[in-house]
């Protein structure tokens, strides 16, 4: 029986695909073999050792030690694409409800009192407080072209915006997906000096904190827009803050509000809701838990964030061993070495590495004793090893 620790509430769909007479899952159990969770902070927890794999429920992972994790030979996996047309459509509202005045607007509405005679009246005066503009008046920069900022960029473009993006490390699979109206931005300085908005889809990483800056919103035309449905750290607030007092901003669309932010009549504050709808909630709580779910018992490896990709087909009925090691040389020849002096046959074998960790899957034509599994663990550099019985 696996155990799985969830640390958020994960859609119904995803968890029945863990089925309950092999998956036993619970909020509050010890000695986990996996780890489900959303945007629950794992930094400040003591992440138990019987733990195999994580799977976030999502796209951004800065809520989980990856690093740690890679050290441990834990894989982590996420949901790439599965919640990035939720977050595609709150942009896009984003945009709309900045651009049209919209919550001042509607506050103003909410207000109003008398016969329906007086309320129209006050309409009729009132509205032109909020005279806005239209989409395709406007230039929006798009910051990150991945799931989310390729499907904003592509949508953006299709209402009448014109679009420039910027993406050193964008993935060809992805270029292929560009409108090819959307322009190419050949640097952050490039994007911003002609950009009346400016919507960033990165994840946040040391290279991507304060990203948008005080020196960088300068260099944008007066009135203009951020959106950062990204996460909190990318923009320098107190600059995005300055900005607007000033007037150089007009708005600022903000998932991840502060008090500071809260208490400001341009920021459009939403409360992390980016990927929160059913289709999203389903999407991505059935991919991690399929991925987790093969993880545990093939080994097997998709959309991880730190291990290689690993996919050996198995027909089930002899034993599967996987490695997680060090990326050092002669590990492959240390390992079966010790298979052929306890004289097992290899059937099939991966090996795969990605940055410092390296992974393998054996395939062996019987069992395998423990005293094997130990002294495979005992390798330098081995950091797990796991033994996965055949199926029948
Ligand atoms: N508000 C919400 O509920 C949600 C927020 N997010 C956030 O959005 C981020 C992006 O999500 P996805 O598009 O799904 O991820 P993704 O991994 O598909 O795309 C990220 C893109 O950013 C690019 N990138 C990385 N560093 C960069 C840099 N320094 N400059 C320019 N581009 C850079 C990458 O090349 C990649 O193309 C997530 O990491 C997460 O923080 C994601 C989903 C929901
Ligand atoms: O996928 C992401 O990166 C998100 O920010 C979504 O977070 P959530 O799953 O809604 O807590």
């Amino acid at each position: 029986m696996y155990k799985i620790l969830t640390l958020n509430n994960i859609s119904v769909k995803g968890l029945s695909r863990l089925p309950r007479e092999q998956y036993e899952i619970s909020s509050d159990t010890t000695r986990p073999d996996g780890i489900l969770l959303r945007s629950f902070k794992m930094h400040d927890m003591e992440i138990p050792d019987s733990v195999a794999a994580i799977g976030r429920a999502g796209a951004g992972v800065n809520n989980i030690p990856v690093d740690q994790m890679t050290k441990r030979g834990v894989p982590v996996f996420n949901a790439p694409g599965a919640n990035a047309n939720a977050v595609k459509e709150l942009v896009l509202a984003g945009l709309l409800i900045a651009s049209r005045n919209i919550y001042p607007a509607m506050r103003f509405a909410g207000t109003l009192e008398g016969s329906d005679a007086e309320i129209s009246a006050a309409v009729e005066s009132g509205k032109k407080q909020f005279v806005g503009s239209e989409l395709p008046s406007k230039k929006l920069g798009i910051i990150g072209l991945g799931a989310i900022g390729i499907r904003v960029a592509n949508a953006a473009s299709a209402l009448g915006m014109k679009v420039i993006g910027y993406d050193p490390l964008i993935s060809v699979e992805n270029a292929w997906k560009l409108s090819r109206k959307v322009q190419q931005a050949l640097s952050l300085d490039h994007l911003f000096s002609q950009c009346d908005a400016v919507s960033v889809h990165v994840p946040l990483l040391d290279a991507t904190r304060g990203l948008v800056s005080k020196e960088r919103i300068a260099m944008m035309p007066d009135g203009g827009t951020i959106v950062n449905l990204a996460r909190g750290g990318i923009c320098d607030d107190e600059a995005v803050l300055a900005a607007l007092d000033s007037g150089k901003l007009n708005a600022y669309v903000i998932d991840f509000p502060t008090a500071a932010l809260l208490k400001h009549p341009k920021v459009v504050s939403f409360p992390h809701l980016g990927a929160s709808t059913e289709e999203a909630e389903e999407n991505c709580a059935i991919m991690v838990a399929d991925q987790l779910r093969e993880y545990l018992e093939d080994g097997t490896v998709r959309n991880s964030v730190n291990f290689p990709e690993a996919v050996m087909p198995r027909d089930g009925k002899g034993s599967r061993i996987t490695i997680a090691n060090a990326n050092v040389p002669n590990m492959v020849g240390q390992i079966s070495s010790i298979l052929a002096g306890a004289g097992l046959n290899i059937a099939d074998l991966l090996n795969k590495s990605r940055g410092d960790v390296a992974y393998t899957v054996i395939d062996l034509d019987g069992g395998v004793e423990d005293t094997v599994l130990e002294k495979l663990g005992a390798i330098e550099g081995v950091l797990t090893v796991r033994h996965l019985p055949g199926k029948p």
